[in-house]
C-alpha cells in the first residue's frame, strides 16, 4: 500500500464515511483510519441500537391506546435479538466492505496528526506507521461521553450511553444521571423492557434542555405516567458501589440516598480531541475543531485540515455530520482540482438554521429552526402560534386520549417560520415538512396551498395557520 493519498480520513463513523465517499466521488485517492468500528458510534452503540430497543416500547405505548387491541408481554430476548441484528452482532465486515467500494483505501488503527499533512497510524498489533496527505486531512472522530467529577462515581463504574445499548440483562433498579436525550431515550426502553424502579436524577428544573418547554413537560408526564420517577433540582454528592456487580448507591446533597443495580450516566459528550495531535498542527488539544462553513479548521496554515461530525461541535447529530461530509468532501474534491469551491451545495448552512432533531420517546419531540426563547433572544420580532395536537382528526384516530402540541415560532417582518417543534405520538415524520418550511423560508401566504391530507396528523399545519389567521 502506498503511504501518499490525496486525503486521509480519521474516523469511519457516519461523518467520516460520507466525506471519504464523497472526495473520492470528486475523483480523489482516499485512505480511510478507524480504530474500532467502521460505522462509528452511531451504528453499533447509539443511534440504531437505542432505535432498536425503543420501538417495540413504543409500538406497547400505541397498542394500549387503540380499543380492541390486548397486548401481551414484550419478549425482551427477542427485542435484544432484534438489536443484536440491528447492530450487525458488532461485526464491521460489510461496512468495511462498503468503505471499500467507494473506492478507498481501509486501515485498521489509531490515528494522530504528526504536523501539517501527517497522519501516524498505530496498528492493532502495536506498529506504527506514517500516511501523508496530498491535499487534505479530514478529521472525524466523533464525541465521548463526559463523565462528572462526582467522588466515587467513575469508581462505581457506571454505565455510560454505550453499555445501555448494548444491555444483555435488564437491572431491575436503574438510576440515571441526567435528563437529556439520552437520558430519556433510555430510561424508557429500559423501563419498557422491564426495569421495574427507573429514577431519574435531573440535574435542572426540566427534562430536554434546548427544546420548547412544553415540550420536555409533555414527556415528563408520559413518563411519570408511566411509572418513572423523575426527581428535578438534585445535586448528587457521591455514589458508592463497594462490590464489584453490587448496587450503587447514590447521594445527595438533600435528602435519602439511592440504591440501584445500575447507574447509567448519560451528562453529555465531549468532541474526541484529545489524542488526536492537534497540538503538533497548533491547535488546541482539547474542545472542538472549530472549522469555517466550507468545514475547514481554522487556525491552521495553508488549509488543508477539516473536521466533520461530533468532532468540530456544531451539533451532535449523525444526519448533520453526514450533511456536513457532504460539504466536506465536496470542497476538498474541487479545491484539489482548481474547480470553483463556493457552489450553493458547497458551505454548511442548515447548522445555523437550527438542527432538525427527532427524541424517539413516546411521545415523539421533534424540532427544527429556532425555539421562541431564542428567536427572541436573537431580536426576531415573533408571533407564536401553538395548537393541540390531540385535537387534530388525523392524531384522534390514532388512538384514544392522544396527547401532543404543536407550536411554530414567526418572524413577522418576513411572515415565514423560525422554528417549529411538535410533541406527540408518531410526529417523528412530520418533522421534515417543518424542515422544509423553515430552510426554504417558505411564506405563510404559500404554505397555505400546501393542503394536508384528511385525516392525517399533517392537518396540524392547516391549524397552525389558521391560528395564525390565515
Ligand atoms: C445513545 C445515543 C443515541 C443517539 N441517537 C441518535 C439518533 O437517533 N439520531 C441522531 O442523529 N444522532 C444520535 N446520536 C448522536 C450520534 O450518535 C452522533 O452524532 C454520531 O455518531 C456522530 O457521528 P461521527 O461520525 O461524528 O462520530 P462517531 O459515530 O462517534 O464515529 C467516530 C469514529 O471515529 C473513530 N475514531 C475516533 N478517534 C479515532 C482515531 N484517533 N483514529 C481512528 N479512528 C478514530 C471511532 O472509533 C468511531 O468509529 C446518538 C448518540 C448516542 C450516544
Ligand atoms: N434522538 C437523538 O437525536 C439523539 C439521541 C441520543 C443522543 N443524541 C445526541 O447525543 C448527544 C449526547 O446526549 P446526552 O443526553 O448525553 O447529552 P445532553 O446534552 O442532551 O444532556 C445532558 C444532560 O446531562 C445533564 N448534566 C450535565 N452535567 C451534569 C452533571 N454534572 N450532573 C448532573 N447532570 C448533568 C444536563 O443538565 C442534561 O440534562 C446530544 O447532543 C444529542 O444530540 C441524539
Amino acid at each position: 500500500m502506498s503511504d501518499e493519498f490525496d486525503v486521509i480520513v480519521v474516523g469511519a463513523g457516519p461523518a467520516g464515511e460520507n466525506a471519504a465517499a464523497r472526495a473520492a466521488r470528486g475523483g480523489l485517492s482516499v485512505v480511510v483510519v478507524e480504530a474500532e468500528l467502521v460505522g462509528g458510534e452511531c451504528s453499533y452503540w447509539a443511534c440504531i441500537p437505542s432505535k432498536a430497543l425503543l420501538r417495540p416500547v413504543e409500538l406497547a405505548a400505541e397498542v394500549g391506546r387503540v380499543p380492541g387491541l390486548t397486548l401481551g408481554p414484550i419478549d425482551v430476548d427477542a427485542v435484544l435479538a432484534r438489536r443484536d441484528e440491528a447492530v450487525s452482532h458488532l461485526d464491521d465486515g460489510n461496512q468495511v466492505k462498503w468503505v471499500k467500494g467507494i473506492p478507498a483505501e481501509f486501515v485498521r488503527g489509531y490515528g494522530r496528526l504528526r504536523g501539517p499533512r501527517q497522519v501516524e497510524v498505530t496498528a492493532p498489533n502495536g506498529a506504527t506507521y506514517l500516511l501523508r496527505a496530498r491535499h487534505a486531512v479530514v478529521l472525524a472522530t466523533g464525541s465521548r461521553p463526559v463523565t462528572p467529577p462526582i467522588p466515587g462515581l467513575a469508581e462505581a463504574a457506571p454505565w455510560t450511553s454505550r453499555e445501555a445499548t448494548s444491555v444483555t440483562a435488564v437491572p431491575r433498579r436503574l438510576a440515571v444521571l441526567g435528563g437529556g436525550v439520552v437520558a430519556c431515550e433510555m430510561a424508557q426502553a429500559l423501563h419498557g423492557l422491564g426495569a421495574e424502579e427507573v429514577t431519574m436524577l435531573v440535574r435542572g428544573h426540566s427534562l430536554l434542555g434546548r427544546v420548547e418547554p412544553f415540550a420536555g413537560e409533555l414527556l415528563a408526564a408520559s413518563l411519570t405516567d408511566a411509572g418513572i420517577e423523575i426527581r428535578t433540582g438534585v445535586q448528587v454528592t457521591g455514589v458508592e458501589r463497594p462490590e464489584p456487580g453490587g448496587p450503587v448507591t447514590v447521594h445527595f446533597s438533600e435528602g435519602p440516598p439511592l440504591e440501584a443495580d445500575e447507574l447509567l450516566v448519560a451528562t453529555g459528550r465531549r468532541p474526541a480531541t484529545g489524542d488526536v495531535g492537534l497540538d503538533t498542527v497548533g491547535l488546541p488539544e482539547a474542545g472542538p475543531v472549530r472549522v469555517d462553513d466550507s468545514m475547514r479548521a481554522t487556525g491552521v496554515a495553508d488549509g488543508w485540515l477539516y473536521a466533520v461530525g461530533d468532532v468540530n461541535g456544531r451539533n451532535l447529530l449523525t444526519h448533520m455530520g453526514k450533511y456536513q461530509a457532504r460539504v466536506c468532501g465536496d470542497v476538498i474534491a474541487a479545491r484539489a482540482k482548481g474547480e470553483p469551491d463556493d457552489l450553493p451545495a458547497m458551505r454548511d448552512i442548515a447548522d445555523g438554521y437550527g438542527a432538525p432533531q427527532v427524541v424517539f420517546t413516546d411521545p415523539q419531540i421533534c424540532a427544527v429552526g429556532r425555539a421562541e426563547a431564542q428567536a427572541r433572544e436573537e431580536g426576531f420580532d415573533i408571533r407564536v402560534i401553538e395548537y393541540d395536537l390531540g385535537a387534530v382528526s388525523g392524531a384522534y384516530l390514532l388512538g384514544d386520549g392522544y396527547r401532543g402540541r404543536a407550536k411554530a415560532v414567526v418572524d413577522e417582518r418576513r411572515r415565514v417560520l423560525l422554528g417549529v417543534t411538535f410533541a406527540g405520538p408518531d410526529v417523528a415524520e412530520l418533522l421534515h415538512s417543518a424542515t422544509i418550511a423553515v430552510t426554504a423560508e417558505v411564506p405563510l401566504d404559500r404554505l397555505w396551498h400546501a393542503v394536508p391530507s384528511f385525516p392525517t396528523v399533517s392537518e396540524i399545519w392547516l391549524r397552525l395557520l389558521e391560528e395564525y389567521g390565515l
